[in-house]
C-alpha cells in the first residue's frame, strides 16, 4: 500500500484533503483519525503536522506526502519535492519597523525571530551575515514589538499580519512557497497513479473550457487570444463561413479573454467548468 503523510491542520490541511478526494481517494471521516486506509484505491492516509511530513517521509517510513516548500526546506529532511500544487502560496520575508533595515546586510549582529530558523540561518549564511536567531512557534509578528527580536523572517500572504504590527519587509524575498508534493526519492506502487490524478485535479481547478462561434475571416484573430493547451480545437458549423472554437484557458484569465474575444467578434461565447481531467 502506498502511504501518504498528509497535514491534520493548518493552513494546509483543508485543501489538501479536498485534493485528495477531488482525485478519487476516501480519506478519513473524523478529524480524530490519525490513519485512515483506503483499500480500493490501496493507500494509507497519515494525519501528521505538516512540519512533521518531510521528516517521515525523508526517513522512509512514509512514501509521499503533502507540505509546505517552505517547511520542507526548514526540516533539513533528504525527502524531495516533486511537484507544486498551487495552493498555499506565499513568500518567505524578513520584516522590521519601518526604515530601520535596508538590506539583509543590516541584520549582521541583529535578533531574527522565526520558525524557520533553519531556513533563515542558511540564507543569511549564504549572504555571509551573521545574527542571532530567535526561535519561536507562531505569531512571530509580535516579537519585535514585545522587544524579543530586532526583526522577524516569516510567512507573508497579503502583508496584512506585518503591517498590523507596523513592520515592513526588506530585502529580496528568501524564498516562494506553495504546497508540494514530496516524496522519498524511491518509487512505490500507486506512486505514479497519484501524480497523474493530482495533474488532473490541478487542471480541473484552474482551468475552464471556453467555447465560441467565430467567422473564419477573424479565426487567426480569436485564435490568437488562446490558442489552447496544446492548441484549439476547430470544428466545423452549418454555415461554412462560421467554425466553432473550443480552448482551454486559466480560469484566472477567463473574463478578460472573453472580453478580447469578443472584441475579435467572437459569439455566443460559453465557459464550461472541468471536472477532471488527464492531461
Ligand atoms: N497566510 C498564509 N497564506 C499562505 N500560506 C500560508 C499562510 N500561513 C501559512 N502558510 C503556509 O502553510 C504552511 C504552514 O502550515 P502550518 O499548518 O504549519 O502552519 P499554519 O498554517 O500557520 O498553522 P498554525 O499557525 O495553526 O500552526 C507553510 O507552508 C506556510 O507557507
Ligand atoms: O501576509 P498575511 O496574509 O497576513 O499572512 C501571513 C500570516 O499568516 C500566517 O499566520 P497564522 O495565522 O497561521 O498564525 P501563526 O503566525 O501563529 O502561524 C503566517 O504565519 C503569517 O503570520
Ligand atoms: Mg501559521
Amino acid at each position: 500500500m502506498l502511504k501518504i503523510a498528509v497535514p491534520n491542520k493548518g493552513s494546509l490541511a483543508e485543501t489538501a484533503a479536498w485534493m485528495l478526494e477531488e482525485a478519487g481517494y476516501r480519506g478519513r471521516r473524523d478529524a480524530k483519525e490519525l490513519i485512515s486506509v483506503d483499500a480500493r484505491n490501496e493507500v494509507e492516509f497519515f494525519y501528521l503536522r505538516p512540519r512533521d511530513i518531510a521528516t517521515y517521509v525523508g526517513s522512509g517510513a512514509l512514501d509521499v506526502g503533502i507540505t509546505g516548500r517552505d517547511l520542507l526546506l526548514d526540516s533539513g529532511s533528504p525527502a524531495t519535492e516533486v511537484q507544486g500544487l498551487g495552493f498555499a502560496r506565499s513568500t518567505f520575508r524578513f520584516a522590521g519597523q519601518a526604515g530601520r533595515f535596508g538590506s539583509v546586510q543590516d541584520l549582521a549582529g541583529a535578533r531574527v525571530a522565526s520558525s524557520y530558523t533553519v531556513l533563515v540561518e542558511q540564507h543569511l549564511a549564504s549572504l555571509g551575515v551573521e545574527a542571532t536567531l530567535v526561535r519561536l512557534d507562531g505569531a512571530v509578528e509580535s516579537a519585535v514589538r514585545l522587544g524579543v527580536a530586532d526583526a522577524v523572517a516569516d510567512v507573508v500572504e497579503t502583508g496584512a499580519t506585518l503591517r498590523a504590527q507596523g513592520l515592513e519587509v526588506f530585502g529580496d524575498p528568501i524564498l516562494s512557497s506553495e504546497a508540494v508534493l514530496i516524496t522519498s526519492g524511491r518509487d512505490a506502487p500507486g506512486l505514479g497513479t497519484l501524480k497523474r490524478r493530482l495533474d488532473g485535479v490541478i487542471v480541473a481547478r484552474d482551468f475552464v473550457l471556453v467555447d465560441y462561434d467565430i467567422e473564419r475571416s477573424r479565426l487567426d484573430a480569436a485564435i490568437g487570444v488562446a490558442s489552447g493547451f496544446e492548441s484549439a480545437t476547430v470544428s466545423p458549423l452549418h454555415d461554412p463561413e462560421w467554425a466553432a472554437v473550443r480552448v482551454m484557458v486559466r480560469r484566472a484569465e477567463t473574463n478578460a479573454i472573453m472580453d478580447a474575444l469578443a472584441d475579435v467578434g467572437a459569439r455566443a461565447i460559453i465557459v464550461t467548468r472541468i471536472h477532471a481531467a488527464r492531461i
